[in-house]
This record gives C-alpha cells, sequence and structure tokens, in this order.
C-alpha cells in the first residue's frame, strides 16, 4: 500500500463536500447506515498493558487517528485524542467522530498510531505534516510507542461493537500493547455488562460502557433542512466525561460555519444602495434653492455619488465570493471583507447524560462588529457619534441643527411615506374593483383596509417635525418665497357632491408668489382626512340604497355621524347610479391629494436629511459608512443566532409564544479590553449591537429547501424575512404566520481579561466598560419585565419556581456594581440569565478566535458541572480536553494555519485562570 500524506493541514477535519465525495469511483463502497444529520461513526479509545521504551518514566499517550481512503490508499491525519498522563492502560476522554458529510465508508480503513508524549510543551505544536510510519523526531517531544488498524465495516459488525487491536511496533514486529475501540451510538440505551472495562483516571473509577437514557435527540424533530440551508463545513469532536456518580456522560462538540457571513451583508449593501440613491434622487428633486444651499446640496450630492459608487464596488467585490461561508481573522482588514463578521460560527454542545434528557447548547462566536479598514486611531462609533453630534450642535452657523432623533424621524417618516403611498393606492384600486363588480361585502372590506392605511398615513404627518421643516425649506427657496404647485386644497372642505369629477370642483391655485402661509399645510394635510371621509360617506350610502346595509364595517364619519347633508341629498336624489362611476373621481381626489402631501413632506424632509449630510464633508458618510459596516457584522451574526434558535426550539410553545409575545433577548459576551485599539473595537461593537433593535423577523412560508433570508427596510427599520420549509411553518403559532413582526433585544456585557486589561485597570480607564455594562443591565431589566408581563401567569409562575431570575439579575446587578478587577462572573451570570430566559448567545472577542475559544470552552464545562453533573475532579481535564483537541484549536487552525493559540506566557499570566489554555496548545503564532 503506498501511504502518502493528504494536504497540507495536518489533521483534516474539513473534507470534500458530499457531491464530490459522491463520485462514481465511490459508489462501489458500502455505505454506512446512517440516522440523517447525525455523525456516521463515533467511537472511543483505550489502550491495556502498553510497553514503555525505556522505563525511566511512567507514559504519557496521545493516540492519534488517521483514515485511509480505500481507493487512493492516502492517509489523512483526522483527529487526536488528548494526552493521557503516568499510565499504560490509559483511557481516553476525546473520542473520534465522522460528521455525515465526511466520505467515509465501511471498506475504509482507520489506523490508531500510538505515542508517547515526553514534553507537553512541545507537542501540539505541529504545523507541519509529518510522515506516517516515521517516529517524529525526540526533539518535537513525542515517541512511537506502536499502531493498529481496523476496517470500519469490522468494528460496525463486532459482536459488541467492540474491537481490541494489538498494537506494533513500525517494523510491524513485536506487540507493545492493545488498543481498545468501542462503537459509541449518541443517545442509544447501552444495556448489558457496564463493567467490562473499568480504568482508574485520576482515582476515579469509571464504567466504559454507559447507562443511558432513552434516545431524544435536542430538537425533537428533524429540522435539519433549515439548518443545512446556512451551515457549512461542520467541524465535529467527540468527548465523554464522568459525573459525579460514575457514570459517562457523552458531549459532541459541533463547530460550523454559516453562509449568512456573506449572504446577509450582500443582502444590507444592496438595501444600502438603493436607499442612498433614492435619497440622492430626492436631494436632487428638492426644486429651487438659494445659492448657500444650493452650493451645499451640489457639494453634498458630489459626495453622496462617490459613496454610492463606493457601496457598489464593494458589493461587486462581495458577489465574486459565491459560496464563501467565512471570513478568517487575517482578513479582519481587508477593505472589501468589511462588512463580512469575522471568523462566525455556531460553536454547539450536544450533552446526553445519564438520567437527564439530552441537551444542546449553543453559542455565536464572531469577531467584535467592528470597522478594521478604518481602524481606531480616533476611537470608535460611540466616541464618534457623540463628538459629531455636539460638534454639529454646536456649529449653529451655515446649518440648521436637527437633532440625531429628529433626523431619525424624517428619515423615518419619508421611509413610512414610500410604503404607505402605493398600498393606499393599492387599497383604492380594489375599491373600485369592488364597486365595478357591485359587491357590498367586498366594497365594506375594501374600505376598511383603505380607512385604515390612510388613517396611517395622515398619522405619520402629526408631527411638528415636518411643520418646522417645511418652514426652514420655504426660507431656503431662493427669497425665501415658495413656489406652490396647483394644490387641491380646499376641494373637499364643503361638501362632497357626487356630480362633478373633484378636479373640476378643486379650487385649482394656479402657481403663484405668496409669503409662507403656516395654515397651509394643514390643509393639505386635512384634506386627506377629507377624501377618506368623503368615500366612506358615499360607500355607505351607496350599499344603504343598495339594500346591502347589513350594519357592516363604516367608517370614522359614518360613525360619528359628520356625514355632510348636501352629501345625502345629492346621493337620495339618484336612484340608480353605478358605483364605480360614484367612487371613481373620489378616489382620485384621494390619491392627489395624498400625493400633494407627500410631494410637500418628502421635500422638507429631505432637507432635514441635507442639514445632517452638509455638515462635516465627507466625516459625516464615513461615519455613516462605518455604522454600516460595524451593523452589516452584527447583523450577520443575529441572522445566524436567530435561525438556529428558532430551528432548536420550534417544537417548544412555550419558545414559540414568548417569540411573538416578547421577543428574544440576543445576549453578547465581550472580552475586549478598555485599552489602546480595542477601545475603538468596543465603542463600535457597543453601537453595532444597540442598532440591531431596529430589526425585526418575519417568518414566511419558503419555496424551496434552501431559501436564505430577505431583508427589506432602511436604515431606521430593517426586516429579515425567515422562510421555513412548508411542514415546519404549518405548525407556528397563527400571529407568527400572518406575519407578526418578531423583535430582538440585543445586550451586550464586557469583561477584558487579557494583560492590555490589566494596563487600563492600573494606568487606563474602564468607564466604557462599566457603562456598557450598567446600561445594558437596564436593558435585561426592561426585558425581564416586559417578559413577565406578556407571558401567561402560569407559565410566568412555574418558570419563577424553577429558576431564580430575580437572584441572579440582583447577583449580576451587584458585581456590576463592585467594580472589581477582570470580574468574569459578570459574564457567567450574564450567560445564564440568557439561556434561563431562553435567549441567543453570543461571544466575541477581536477575532473570535483565541479569547473566546477560552470563554466558550470555560462555559461548556461550567455547564457540564452545574446542569450535568460533570465530576468536579475532572473539570479542568475536560476544559484540556476541549482546549487541546476540540473544535476551538480547528478554528484557530482554520484562522492561521497554525494549531496554537496566540498567547504568550506573559500574556497567559495576567489572564484569569479559568481562561489559560493548557500547556503545548499557545505560543507565538503569526496572526
Ligand atoms: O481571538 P483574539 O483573542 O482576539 O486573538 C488575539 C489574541 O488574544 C492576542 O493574544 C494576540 O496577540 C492577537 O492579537 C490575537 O488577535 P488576532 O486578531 O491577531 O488573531
Amino acid at each position: 500500500m503506498e501511504i502518502k500524506e493528504e494536504g497540507t493541514s495536518e489533521e483534516g477535519q474539513h473534507f470534500l463536500p458530499t457531491a464530490q465525495a459522491n463520485d462514481p469511483e465511490d459508489i462501489q463502497f458500502t455505505s454506512i447506515q446512517k440516522i440523517p444529520n447525525e455523525p456516521q461513526l463515533e467511537f472511543i479509545l483505550a489502550c491495556k498493558d502498553l510497553v514503555a521504551p525505556v522505563c525511566d518514566r511512567n507514559l504519557n499517550t496521545v493516540v492519534q487517528i488517521s483514515v485511509i481512503h480505500p481507493v487512493e490508499q492516502t492517509l489523512t491525519r483526522y483527529s487526536s485524542t488528548e494526552i493521557v498522563e503516568g499510565t499504560k492502560d490509559p483511557l481516553f476522554l476525546t473520542g473520534v467522530t465522522f460528521p455525515s458529510e465526511y466520505p467515509i465508508y465501511e471498506e475504509t480503513r482507520i489506523k490508531l498510531t500510538v505515542y508517547d508524549v515526553k514534553d507537553k510543551s512541545h507537542d501540539t505544536i505541529r504545523t507541519s505534516v509529518l510522515p506516517e510510519h516515521k517516529d517524529p523526531p525526540p526533539e518535537v517531544g513525542r515517541s512511537f510507542l506502536g499502531c493498529a488498524s481496523f476496517q470500519v465495516g469490522e468494528l460496525l459488525r463486532s459482536k459488541e461493537q467492540l474491537l481490541s487491536l494489538s498494537l506494533r511496533t513500525s517494523d510491524g514486529g513485536k506487540a507493545v500493547g492493545t488498543i481498545e475501540v468501542s462503537l459509541v451510538k449518541m443517545g442509544e440505551i447501552e444495556d448489558g455488562d457496564t463493567d467490562h472495562i473499568t480504568t482508574d483516571v485520576q482515582g476515579q473509577k469509571c464504567a466504559l460502557a454507559y447507562e443511558c437514557t432513552a434516545a431524544e435527540s435536542g430538537s425533537g424533530k428533524d429540522n435539519s433542512p433549515l439548518l443545512n440551508a446556512v451551515l457549512r463545513n461542520p467541524v465535529c469532536k467527540l468527548y465523554r466525561f464522568p459525573t459525579a456518580d460514575n457514570k459517562w456522560m457523552r458531549i459532541r462538540e459541533q463547530m460550523s460555519e454559516s453562509v449568512l457571513s456573506f449572504h446577509i451583508p450582500k443582502e444590507l449593501i444592496a438595501l444600502n444602495i438603493k436607499e442612498d440613491l433614492c435619497r440622492n434622487q430626492e436631494l436632487k428633486e428638492l426644486g429651487d434653492l438659494s445659492p448657500h444651499w444650493d452650493n451645499l446640496r451640489k457639494n453634498v450630492l458630489t459626495h453622496c455619488d462617490q459613496m454610492v459608487t463606493m457601496y457598489q464596488d464593494i458589493l461587486t467585490e462581495l458577489s465574486k465570493e459565491t459560496g464563501s461561508s467565512f471570513k478568517s481573522s487575517s482578513s479582519k482588514g481587508e477593505k472589501t471583507l468589511e462588512f463580512v463578521p469575522i471568523n462566525l460560527h455556531l460553536q454547539r454542545m450536544q450533552v446526553h447524560s445519564p438520567h437527564l434528557k439530552d441537551a444542546l447548547y449553543d453559542v455565536i462566536t464572531v469577531g467584535a462588529p467592528a470597522a478594521h479598514f478604518q481602524g481606531f486611531k480616533n476611537g470608535g462609533l460611540r466616541k464618534l457619534l457623540h463628538r459629531f453630534e455636539t460638534e454639529r450642535r454646536n456649529t449653529g452657523y451655515q446649518f440648521i441643527y436637527y437633532s440625531p432623533e429628529n433626523t431619525a424621524k424624517a428619515k423615518e417618516v419619508l421611509s413610512h411615506i414610500s410604503q404607505l403611498q402605493p398600498l393606499i393606492a393599492t387599497h383604492a384600486d380594489l375599491l373600485l374593483s369592488s364597486a365595478s363588480q357591485r359587491s357590498a361585502d367586498s366594497l365594506r372590506s375594501s374600505l376598511k383596509m383603505l380607512s385604515e392605511k390612510t388613517e396611517l398615513f395622515v398619522h405619520a404627518f402629526k408631527d411638528q417635525l415636518v411643520r418646522s421643516a417645511l418652514l426652514a425649506l420655504f426660507t431656503a427657496r431662493p427669497g425665501g418665497i415658495l413656489k406652490k404647485p396647483p394644490s387641491p386644497k380646499d376641494s373637499t372642505e364643503d361638501t362632497c357632491p357626487l356630480d362633478e369629477p373633484p378636479q373640476l370642483r378643486r379650487q385649482d391655485s394656479i402657481p403663484h408668489h405668496s409669503d409662507y402661509d403656516e395654515e397651509e399645510w394643514d390643509r393639505v394635510w386635512a384634506n386627506v382626512g377629507k377624501s377618506l371621509n368623503c368615500i366612506i360617506a358615499t360607500v355607505d350610502k351607496l350599499i344603504e340604497r343598495d339594500g346591502h346595509n347589513g350594519g357592516g364595517p363604516r367608517g370614522s364619519s359614518g360613525q360619528d355621524g359628520d356625514t355632510e347633508p348636501s352629501l345625502e341629498d345629492s346621493i337620495t336624489s339618484h336612484p340608480k347610479e353605478d358605483w364605480y362611476e360614484q367612487l371613481q373621481p373620489l378616489i382620485l381626489t384621494l390619491k392627489e391629494c395624498m400625493g400633494e402631501v407627500v410631494s410637500r413632506a418628502k421635500q422638507s424632509l429631505t432637507f432635514v436629511l441635507l442639514q445632517e449630510l452638509a455638515y462635516s464633508l465627507p466625516q459625516c458618510l464615513m461615519l455613516t459608512l462605518r455604522r454600516d459596516i460595524v451593523f452589516s457584522q452584527a447583523l450577520a451574526g443575529l441572522v445566524c443566532g436567530f435561525i438556529i434558535k428558532l430551528h432548536t426550539s420550534l417544537h417548544d410553545p412555550d419558545f414559540l409564544q414568548q417569540l411573538h409575545t416578547v421577543g428574544l433577548i440576543a445576549q453578547y459576551e465581550g472580552l475586549l479590553s478598555t485599552y489602546s485599539d480595542e477601545i475603538g473595537m468596543l465603542e463600535d461593537m457597543a453601537v453595532g449591537i444597540s442598532d440591531l433593535r431596529k430589526v425585526a423577523f418575519k417568518i414566511t412560508e419558503a419555496k424551496s429547501s434552501d431559501d436564505l433570508p430577505i431583508l427589506t427596510g432602511r436604515r431606521e427599520h430593517y426586516v429579515v424575512e425567515v422562510r421555513l420549509p412548508a411542514a415546519m411553518f404549518e405548525s407556528l403559532p397563527l400571529q407568527i404566520k400572518e406575519g407578526q413582526l418578531l423583535h430582538v433585544y440585543p445586550v451586550l456585557f464586557n469583561v477584558g481579561i487579557n494583560e492590555q486589561q490589566t494596563l487600563a485597570e492600573r494606568f487606563g480607564d474602564v468607564s466604557l466598560q462599566e457603562s456598557i455594562n450598567q446600561e445594558n443591565f437596564e436593558l435585561v431589566q426592561e426585558y425581564y419585565s416586559i417578559f413577565t408581563e406578556k407571558m401567561p401567569p402560569d407559565y410566568i409562575s412555574h418558570f419563577q419556581e424553577q429558576n431564580d431570575l430575580k437572584g441572579l439579575l440582583d447577583n449580576l446587578h451587584q458585581n456590576i456594581q463592585a467594580k472589581k478587577r477582570k470580574n468574569v462572573e459578570i459574564m457567567w451570570l450574564a450567560a445564564t440569565i440568557c439561556r434561563k430566559l431562553n435567549g441567543i448567545r453570543f461571544t466575541c472577542c477581536k477575532s473570535a478566535k483565541d479569547r473566546t475559544s477560552m470563554s466558550v470552552t470555560l462555559e461548556q464545562c461550567s455547564i457540564l458541572r452545574d446542569e450535568h453533573q460533570l465530576h468536579k475532579d475532572f473539570f479542568i481535564r475536560a476544559l484540556d480536553c476541549m482546549r487541546r483537541e476540540g473544535c476551538r484549536i480547528e478554528n484557530v487552525l482554520k484562522n492561521i494555519k497554525c494549531r496554537r493559540y496566540a498567547f504568550n506566557m506573559l500574556q497567559l499570566l495576567a489572564f484569569p485562570k479559568c481562561y489559560r489554555p493548557p500547556e503545548g496548545t499557545y505560543g507565538k503564532a503569526d496572526t
């Protein structure tokens, strides 16, 4: 057999996509029978009676697992166990798992190579492929003990699902002990002898076979199509750890990328472009302005056009990245990838423990949303936005100052108008078509819709801002005189006769010059309401005269009886009229009145936006760009977290009720330090996360299984449409199916843990972290009170019995107030509160690679300890297993092509103890 090494990464959990794996050449092999989306093969290992080459010390052993491809006979290093120290009968806690996509068959051979590790600090620092059969050079710190191999089919067919293989030296001669391979079936009850192998692991006797409760997948039914559409390249790891009562629990760790990393930024940039093009057009359509304002506008337009071009270029570049699902930490400063989140992954832990229900714990790990290309020399968004506003407020001269709230309101009203105007037009047309069919019921229901939307429309303008902006715009016109376009004003003021076409009845306002008439806007605006009232009255009369007046829905004027007498007269004088003809002119008037309101309001509010843009160009636009970039990264993570949460909780009615009545909390754990550049990152992140409040989700039915989410809206308010396969969609509560918007409550807690934070605490300033934590604590409290208010009382009383949320909140509050250095308790409490509230968990540091890996593994082990009775003596060992051979070291590898956390000894001395990785897994790395 020719054995050659494959690939450059030494231990390859990155495998061929399924399509490639199923090439005709492979089809002759026997596939392993599998449960959809479950790993195909999982086993654990133990050695017995290992023979030490020299007797000067105890053996420290590690097993390396390699796969021999049945056709090419190439050998790929797949994974390793942890190092078990000081025994010739090691029992490994880190197992082996082959995810469903991995190209493995019954004919595939697995090779197990056992090494003796002399120097742990060197052992896992392997950056290049070592030839198999060759002992690693002694200076690397390990020596070859023996190897064995088996065919997958042999293990599957073995009597007790266990193989006992003889380990031999490289020349195939001397036996140096045995290695036992036990097949694992997660979630299956294992009967029989639980004592056939026991071992003394650090003094603890544990049975190797399991006593497990019945199989129950964490999410119940198979919702995989939804997840398969968004997740890519899973990396899986398997462990078994002893419980307090010396049973085994099994843990599967999974880490996957998401296509949403690129999909959401592309959607968002496209929307940003659309919004900006529209704004530029509105600026152009602002009409005549006096020279001062006109010059400003020209300048703004030049910059805005350049900005749109830049967004278009970025979108073109991103569109070239078809199928990408991962941006590495080393690309974080790349301009064209700035909108893409760094190192976004789902980190999942699935626990199967005796006597307890299976459980899933998900955390989204992602680099802190921040504008790395723009840099942090001047700080991040929180500071930059504050500074920008203060300067703008104080400039006065040249510009009219509108507060950020007013600017936001102007954008919101503009967005409202653009949604409502076409909607009203559609309902008005539907009303006409009901009229032409002479259907009273359909006329009533069309009228109901039209009334509702028109009332919303009229309401949107009930704002002092529009009024003051109109005046401001008037004074900015040449000579401060407004050239009035023809206005349908007063057209419906007196009566609403049905005999004449409304255009003729309108008092035409031929363009003329006049001083600003403050009340004119009121009249124009009120005309919309009056037109609607006229329509309502007419419909009522038409139906009544037709003998259909069964007390159906009536409009407001009909109800409060202010129908004008002349109208009644005009109607009763026409016994047999054509409904369409009666209504058509009124609808036309309504549309015209609306058009008039829209054009005035649009211009005045666009003038408000001009004030914001005109001040401090191009900084203002760069600030918008920065905010868009940071928001895009944050949004991609949120959408990913939301979809995964939905997927895992789709069959939990309480969750679904919470989703549509309360909304979901999304809790971000930040590990950034408040020192140097990371202050700027934290300032970016804080704004990016709080901007997520502008996002709402909506669930619709998918047409195909790989439908990705769609984004609509504009900067003030976005809606993410998540599309579910029909069967899943059907099972949702009515409110969700009807398209109710689902809200999220993002909260951020940050605790710097590294050596930079030590400097900040000693010589710098930690106030940023303190205020973020305090502000966000208040948000969590607010969420909790909405939760208790809106969820059913029965649920809440049961919930409160089970979870001492009040106690946890008090504890969190005290910890925030305590102002203790590196108080990581804050993170644990915030995460626990989030989990208990059914929220979405996120963990972030600069790159989501090193500190995040420490934190997320710590969280996993703490959950095992607190929720699944992990044996207390195994806490550190479990943590080391996960950090040494788990998904997170694979994360480091895929980011920087080196299996080493980027910490040095000195840095680690500054870390809280539980955040330090095991010896041999960290060191100088080129990040
Ligand atoms: O994933 P991070 O913790 O943000 O990685 C840091 C690491 O903590 C630090 O020790 C190291 O010096 C680098 O700055 C890492 O950041 P990179 O973004 O360069 O990976």
